[in-house]
């Protein structure tokens, strides 16, 4: 293919050869153009349309209400202002639990949009879901332990995984995603030594969130790290505007802090 067509075809980011590889994988949410585009240039591995939306662009107090076509929409915008980066979208409260035929119906719009791989929150309970949407084509990430759109099932934003069975559900929970073919799975709030136990027994690479350095990667909200959402924080929290002057150095430092195993620390840590 020729260099001069207008249209840029993206890259594919092997993130199973970073992880055999060791290098750390550097994933932040991302939700327009215009910051897609400083993420793109700061070397940021993935860029995940969260249903955070919700929360910091929205304004509401929860993800429950966002809808598959706010995720679409946006999966829109990050898409045209970038061309490294992977692109994972979030499926929203109430767009994949019902089954595993609703959720392929409902990832379609979001692969259209540029999506190349989806996000679905559970673990062995969906499991089928994961299996479905792999064996049709769509590449999934699954997401355990602080799963956002079963807040008031959990009882608030709280650490998961802190007691000895929680801890051997949660397990259990990241092997049957892998074993349905999950490619990626993210694991929210919980403590480090679980972390480390469920990343050394899985193949596929884990992202951290609140979950310690002991996974192969981490996310973050953007808008969190970058110190501009409102409402109190959450201790996995790093604001990396602090001593940068730019966005786009900000962005630069949580790049070079995830990479070098610097972010997170203890202090980030449950
Ligand atoms: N802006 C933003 N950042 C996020 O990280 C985020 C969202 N929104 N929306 C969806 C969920 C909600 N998340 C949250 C929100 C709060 C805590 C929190 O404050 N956790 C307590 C844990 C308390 C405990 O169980 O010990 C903390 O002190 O960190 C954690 C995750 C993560 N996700
Ligand atoms: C924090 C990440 C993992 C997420 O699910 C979101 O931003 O919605
Ligand atoms: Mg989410």
């Amino acid at each position: 293919m020729s260099t001069h067509v207008a249209t840029r075809r993206r890259t594919h980011v092997d993130l199973a050869k970073m992880r055999a590889d060791g290098e750390k994988i550097a994933m932040l949410t991302c939700y327009d153009a215009s910051f897609a585009q400083l993420c793109d240039t700061a070397d940021v591995d993935v860029l995940l349309i969260g249903d955070s939306l919700g929360m910091v662009l929205q304004g509401r107090d929860s993800t429950l209400a966002v809808t598959l076509a706010d995720v679409a929409y946006h999966t829109a915008c990050v898409v045209r202002g970038s061309h490294r980066p992977m692109i994972i979208a979030d499926m929203p409260f109430g767009s994949f639990q019902e089954s595993p035929q609703q959720a392929l119906r409902n990832a379609v719009p979001l692969v259209a949009s540029g999506a190349q791989m989806v996000k679905i929150e559970g673990g062995a309970e969906m499991a089928e879901t994961t299996r479905f949407l792999s064996s049709r084509g769509i590449p999934v990430c699954g997401h355990v332990g602080l799963t956002p759109q079963s807040v008031h099932q959990i009882g608030g934003y709280r650490v998961q995984g802190r007691d000895n069975s929680g801890a051997v559900r949660l397990l259990a929970d990241a092997l049957a995603q892998q074993e349905a073919g999950a490619t990626l799975i993210v694991l929210e709030a919980i403590p480090e030594a679980l972390a480390a136990e469920v990343t050394s027994s899985l193949a596929i690479p884990t992202i951290g969130i609140g979950a310690s350095r002991e996974c192969s990667g981490q996310v973050l909200v953007l808008h969190d790290m970058l110190d501009i959402s409102t409402g109190r924080k959450a201790r996995f929290v790093r604001n990396f505007m602090a001593g940068e002057t730019t966005i786009a150095g900000a962005i630069v430092a949580y790049v070079a802090a995830v990479k070098n195993g610097s972010f997170p620390g203890p202090e980030h840590c449950y």
